[in-house]
């Protein structure tokens, strides 16, 4: 039986993304220019034959509504659907709706980039009775403990156990695997699956909308490292555009 193939997927544009403030766990929707990078979204699954068995996303409606029309764009909005929570964005603790641009502005372009993209440097917790906690979020009610802030590794821990538990059996199964998730949680990901050092991690930014295929060895590792962008090009600009977030 051979491995099947993943597709990570970030979500399209945000409000949020748009207005360029820290969105986390906050349950933005997406822009029309999100929705309409949805639909190429699932216009490329179809050019590139690669039609998913099954869909993991995040509990965020960014990634769920993106997944959706881009299933819906290839016909395969039938398929099986799995939401975890573990494939939620970073929670960006105290940051959460703040502006990028305002926040690198007033604490200086090392401590933005320290809270951005450190691998172990959480933000500052979130107000748990704040506007933007998710601590009352009933669709969190199953977790022992709502995070207040997360860093990159806090994201590793709580996901990677999850990809090699449940995504990595229907790989194993040889089915096609989407997973619709965000920046951070694929940065997560890619970075367990290409082996990036803690260090490295920092340069590597996920453009929205654009999914990403990794045909896989045995040991579930990437045949293609760095996996195969469907529109490298717009993925190119993509990457460069959330790397620059906040300014110069
Ligand atoms: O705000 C966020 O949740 C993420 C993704 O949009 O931002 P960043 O790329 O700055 O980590």
């Amino acid at each position: 039986m051979t491995n099947g193939t993943l597709i990570l997927m970030r979500h399209g544009e945000s409000e949020w993304n748009a207005s360029n403030q820290f969105t986390g766990w906050v349950d933005v929707a997406l822009t029309d220019k999100g929705k309409a990078e949805a639909v190429r979204a699932g216009e490329l699954l179809v050019e590139h034959d690669l039609l998913p068995d099954v869909l993991y996303t995040s509990l965020l409606r960014r990634a769920i509504s993106t997944a959706q029309i881009a299933l819906d764009t290839a016909d395969r909005h039938w398929i099986p659907v799995v939401r975890d929570w573990r494939l939620n964005e970073r929670h960006y603790g105290a940051l959460q709706g703040l502006n990028k641009a305002e926040t690198k502005q007033k604490y200086g372009n090392e401590q933005f980039m320290l809270w951005r993209r450190s691998y172990d440097t959480p933000p500052p917790p979130i107000d748990p009775a704040g506007e933007y906690s998710q601590t009352d979020d009933p669709r969190y009610a199953d977790l022992p403990e709502v995070p207040l802030t997360e860093c990159l590794k806090d994201v590793v821990t709580r996901l990677i156990p999850y990809f090699e538990s449940d995504i990595a059996a229907d790989l194993r199964a040889g089915k096609t695997v989407l997973v619709a998730a965000h920046g951070n949680s694929l940065r997560a990901l890619v970075k367990y699956l290409d082996g990036i050092s803690d260090a490295d991690i920092a340069e590597l930014n996920i453009p929205t909308g654009n999914p990403l295929r990794y045909d896989l060895d045995d040991d579930l590792k990437p045949l293609n490292p760095g996996g195969t962008y469907l529109d490298p090009e717009a993925a190119a600009e993509g990457a460069a555009a959330v790397a620059a977030q906040g300014g110069k």
